[in-house]
Order: C-alpha cells, then sequence, then structure tokens
C-alpha cells in the first residue's frame, strides 16, 4: 500500500495525516451461534444510489437525545454488508469523566468493539504509516513506534465525541494516537485536532474524500496532550479503528511532539 501526503495538515506536527491505498475492508466477527457461519461485514466506499425498496437515513438533530435502541432503527445500505451484526456485539463508547470511566451521551455518543472480537482485513505493518508517523512526529532518530490497537468505534448519525484529549499510556512512553478511517459512506463526523494550547487547528474530513474512484482509507495522527472532537455524524456510519501509539523510548516524550515541525527540526 503507498501512501500519499496531505498538505498543510502535515505542516502542523501536532496531527496530520494521509491515504493509503486499498480495496475493501472485511471485518470478521466472532460466531454468535454455532450452527451459523461467521459473520463477516465487506466495507466499500461505494456510492450507492438509492433506489426503490433501499433504506435511506434521515438526518438527525445532534441535539436530539438518542437511545441506543433506535439509533440503528434504520439502517445504511453499505455495499455487501449490514452492520447489524457488528452493532449488535458493540457496547456503548464511555469516556472519562472526573476520574471515572463513563457512559455519557452529553461528551461521547458512540458505540466501540474492543481488539479481541473482531478481525480486521486491514493490517497497520503493511502500510508506511507507522513510517511516516516516526518521520513526522519524532524530533530525534532511536525512537521506534508501536501501535496497540485499541478499539473499533461506530459512529451513526448523531453520534460524537466532543472535544478532549486523549490518557497518557504504557508509564509515559505514549505520544499519541493513530485514527484510521474504514471505507463507509458518512457526512458529518470531521475529526478536528487543536495543539496543547488549543490555539491551532487541523480538520481532517474524511467524508469530504471517500467514494471517489481511488478511495483509500484515510489516517491521522494525533500528538499526545492535544485536543480533539469527532463531529457530530450527519448520515451513514464512520467506522475508525484507534490505535495508542507507544515509543520504544522511556524518556517523557509528550513535549517533543507537540511543538510545531519548524521549531521541532
Ligand atoms: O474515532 C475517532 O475518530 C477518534 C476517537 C478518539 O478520539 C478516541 O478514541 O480517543
Ligand atoms: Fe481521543
Amino acid at each position: 500500500m503507498a501512501s500519499t501526503d496531505d498538505g498543510p495538515a502535515r505542516e502542523q506536527g501536532f496531527s496530520f495525516g494521509g491515504c493509503v491505498k486499498s480495496g475493501a475492508v472485511t471485518l470478521s466477527l466472532p460466531e454468535t451461534l454455532s450452527d451459523k457461519p461467521k459473520p463477516e461485514l465487506r466495507l466499500e466506499a461505494i456510492h450507492i444510489a438509492a433506489s426503490a425498496g433501499s433504506q435511506v437515513e434521515e438526518p438527525r438533530d445532534p441535539s436530539e437525545p438518542g437511545s441506543a435502541g433506535d439509533k440503528f432503527g434504520v439502517q445504511l445500505q453499505l455495499p455487501g454488508a449490514k452492520l447489524k451484526p457488528l452493532t449488535d456485539l458493540c457496547s456503548q463508547a464511555t469516556c472519562g469523566l472526573e476520574g471515572q470511566n463513563v457512559v455519557s451521551e452529553a461528551h461521547r455518543r458512540a458505540l466501540k468493539l474492543s481488539p479481541e472480537s473482531f478481525d480486521c482485513s486491514f493490517r497497520l505493518e503493511d502500510t508506511t504509516i507507522l513510517a511516516e508517523i516516526e518521520r513526522w512526529a519524532k524530533p530525534s532518530p532511536g525512537i521506534g513506534v508501536t501501535a496497540h490497537l485499541s478499539s473499533l468505534n461506530v459512529y451513526g448519525p448523531g453520534d460524537h465525541f466532543t472535544r478532549h484529549k486523549d490518557s497518557p499510556q504504557f508509564g509515559g512512553r505514549s505520544f499519541g494516537t493513530l485514527v484510521i478511517g474504514l471505507p463507509s459512506r458518512y457526512t458529518g463526523g470531521r475529526l478536528r485536532v487543536w495543539n496543547e494550547r488549543g490555539q491551532i487547528g487541523v480538520e481532517h474530513d474524511w467524508a469530504k474524500q471517500l467514494g471517489g474512484e481511488d478511495a483509500g482509507l484515510q489516517w491521522a495522527f494525533i500528538a499526545l496532550g492535544c485536543w480533539h472532537e469527532v463531529q457530530h455524524v450527519i448520515q451513514g456510519h464512520r467506522l475508525t479503528l484507534v490505535y495508542s501509539l507507544e515509543s520504544s523510548n522511556s524518556r517523557d516524550i509528550s513535549n517533543q511532539f507537540s511543538v510545531r515541525p519548524h521549531e521541532a527540526r
């Protein structure tokens, strides 16, 4: 898989991203009943024109309180995929509030699945993404990067994640988060990132880029300590793989990753 430069966003060392070429991505889910075949979802960002009989999701007022029960009542038709086997396995995503992990739809409304509950045909190691993160986010040589898959996130209409900072992990060796956007059609759901002082913002608007002839997987790096949010999804489903990034260097490196590149190099 090749990776492409995303221009101005890359100038901001605290968050940058790109696109890796990819065909369809398959998600394999555990068998729910022993006599049923293992469910598989094939995700492709191909636009399907609405036709008679197809179900279309209505945009929802983001301020409208939603319940998990009605969230997937009307399903977006993903080509070759129905999301229900996936969403049935997911749980409501939590967020850290006053030191506690809680479900608060005001702060985060999304579903999530932990890595042991699915298998994904996307292989980060077959891409140049980690090499690019090492190259662009790393101020000094010799720092290796390890990515730990933390979850698959599913954002349906009205779902979002308000502005937050990710928690440090790995005894001070985490330096950021990698988000991979799986191919699906949706609107809204922009990922906005600000530097740690909240002054400069970068926007990763993947919905705009999906579904073209050369659709690929979008990715974004978010340096630890930076504010970020996922804006409300309006239509469709936004599916992301989220990785925590660990540095092989045991020094506290978070400050080095959050400076702008022209200051760092
Ligand atoms: O799904 C995303 O785009 C980002 C999720 C996020 O910020 C997180 O999991 O901490
Ligand atoms: Fe986050």
